[in-house]
C-alpha cells in the first residue's frame, strides 16, 4: 500500500500531531509485595501502600504499568516471536484462519474504530474455548452460539505459546482484580466470581510501517469495553493515553517486560464511576513495524453489568441501568467488523436518565472497542 487508501484517513481533528508528548507518563507500580505473599494480608503496610497506588492510578489515570508481576519473560517472548512469524506469512495463508461476520475469532485486517479503518492486522483467540455469546440480532434471547479458536498450521508453535501465556496471564488478572477490589474497599475476592465462564480473549496486534502516519492511526481513539486490559507491547511504542486533567495525548514509553493495565468500561460501571475507562489510541510510524498483545479480561456472557450494591447508597445512587454483557459483546464484535452508518453501542446508553443529561456534553464523543 504505497498510497493511503481513503478508508484509513482520520478526520482532521483526530490525526496525530507530529510532536509526541511524553510528559510524566502513567504511574509505574511494583507488584512484588503482592506476587510473593499469596494470599496477601490486606492489612500489611506494604500491601496497603500498593492498594493506595492502584486506587490513585485507577482514579487519576485509568491506566498504569506494572513491573515485578510474576509473568516469566520467556512466556511473553515466545508469544511475540510466534506472532511475528504468523504475521510474516502471506495474506492468503493468514486468511485461512480469518474471522467473518459470524465467528469473531481468528485473523482479520479490516477493523474499524469509529468508522475509520485501523492501520493494523490482528489475530484473536479466546482463553476458555468455546466462546459462548448470544447470536447477533437474532431477536431471540435464548439463541447462543459457540465459537472455537482457529489455530493456523503455521507457525506450528503459535498455539502452545499462546496457551502457556494464557495460564500466566490468568494468574496476573486474578491478582489485579484482587487489588482493584481492595482499592474500592471491597473484600479481595469480590470480583472473582465474575470470571467464572469468562469471555476473556487475547489479541495479537501487528502494525506495519505506514506511508502516511500523520493521516492514519493503528487504532483510533477508543475505550476498552471489558473489565480490565493487560497489554504487552514491544519496544517500538505507539500507544497514547488521553490525560484526564487536560485531554492531552500522552505517549506511553515502552518499559521492558512491563504490562500496561487499564480499567475498562465494566469496572467503570461496577465502581459507579469512581474509576473511569479512559480513551487511548495507537500511532503508527513509517519505518518500524510494531507488535502488541492485549489480554481483555471479560466476565461470562450472562453477567448483568451494573454498579455494585456496596458502592451505591442514597447519596450515591446507581448511575447505570444493568445491561447484559453477552449482548453488548456480540453487538460490538459485529459493528467493529465493518463500517456501519449507526453509532456503536456504548455504556453511555445505559446511564440513568438524569446522569445521561449531565454526561451528554462530555461523553457523547467517546467510542469503545472490543
Ligand atoms: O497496541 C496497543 O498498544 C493498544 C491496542 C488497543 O488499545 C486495543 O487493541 O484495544
Ligand atoms: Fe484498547
Amino acid at each position: 500500500m504505497g498510497e493511503l487508501d481513503p478508508t484509513f484517513i482520520q478526520e482532521l481533528e483526530h490525526r496525530p500531531k507530529p510532536a509526541v508528548t511524553e510528559a510524566q507518563g502513567i504511574p509505574q507500580i511494583d507488584l512484588s509485595a503482592f506476587v510473593t505473599s499469596s494470599p496477601a494480608n490486606p492489612n500489611a503496610p506494604e500491601i496497603r501502600d500498593l492498594v493506595d497506588q492502584i486506587r490513585e492510578a485507577s482514579r487519576d489515570w485509568g491506566f498504569f504499568q506494572v513491573i515485578n508481576h510474576g509473568v516469566p519473560i520467556e512466556s511473553r517472548e515466545r508469544v511475540f516471536s510466534a506472532s511475528k512469524r504468523f504475521f510474516d506469512l502471506s495474506v492468503e495463508e493468514k486468511r485461512k484462519v480469518k474471522r467473518d461476520e459470524v465467528n469473531p475469532l481468528g485473523y482479520y485486517d479490516t477493523e474499524h474504530t469509529k468508522n475509520v479503518r485501523d492501520w493494523k492486522e490482528v489475530f484473536d483467540f479466546t482463553v476458555d474455548p468455546p466462546l459462548v455469546i448470544p447470536a447477533y440480532e437474532s431477536g431471540d434471547e435464548e439463541t447462543f452460539l459457540e465459537y472455537h479458536n482457529q489455530w493456523p498450521q503455521h507457525p506450528p508453535e503459535l498455539r502452545e505459546a499462546c496457551e502457556e501465556y494464557v495460564k500466566d496471564l490468568k494468574k496476573l488478572s486474578y491478582k489485579l482484580l484482587e487489588l482493584i477490589s481492595l482499592s474500592l474497599n471491597l473484600p479481595a475476592n469480590r470480583l472473582e466470581p465474575f470470571l467464572k465462564d469468562q469471555t476473556t480473549f487475547v489479541r495479537l496486534n501487528h502494525y506495519s510501517p505506514c506511508p502516511a502516519p500523520d493521516l492514519a492511526l493503528g487504532v483510533g481513539r477508543h475505550k476498552d469495553a471489558g473489565a480490565l486490559t493487560i497489554l504487552a507491547q514491544d519496544d517500538v511504542g505507539g500507544l497514547e493515553v488521553k490525560r484526564k486533567t487536560d485531554g492531552a495525548w500522552i505517549f506511553v514509553k515502552p518499559t521492558p517486560n512491563a504490562f500496561i493495565i487499564n480499567v475498562g468500561d465494566i469496572i467503570q460501571v461496577w465502581s459507579n464511576d469512581a474509576y473511569e475507562s479512559v480513551e487511548h489510541r495507537v500511532r503508527v510510524n513509517s519505518t518500524k513495524e510494531r507488535f502488541s498483545v492485549p489480554f481483555f479480561v471479560n466476565p461470562a456472557h450472562y453477567t448483568v453489568v451494573e454498579p455494585l450494591a456496596e458502592l451505591t447508597n442514597e447519596q450515591n445512587p446507581p448511575k447505570y441501568k444493568g445491561y447484559n454483557w453477552g449482548k453488548f459483546f456480540a453487538t460490538r464484535k459485529y459493528s467493529n467488523f465493518k463500517k456501519l452508518e449507526v453509532e456503536n453501542i456504548q455504556i453511555y446508553h445505559f446511564k440513568q436518565p438524569d446522569e445521561r443529561k449531565i454526561d451528554d456534553v462530555v461523553s457523547r464523543v467517546a467510542n469503545v472497542v472490543i
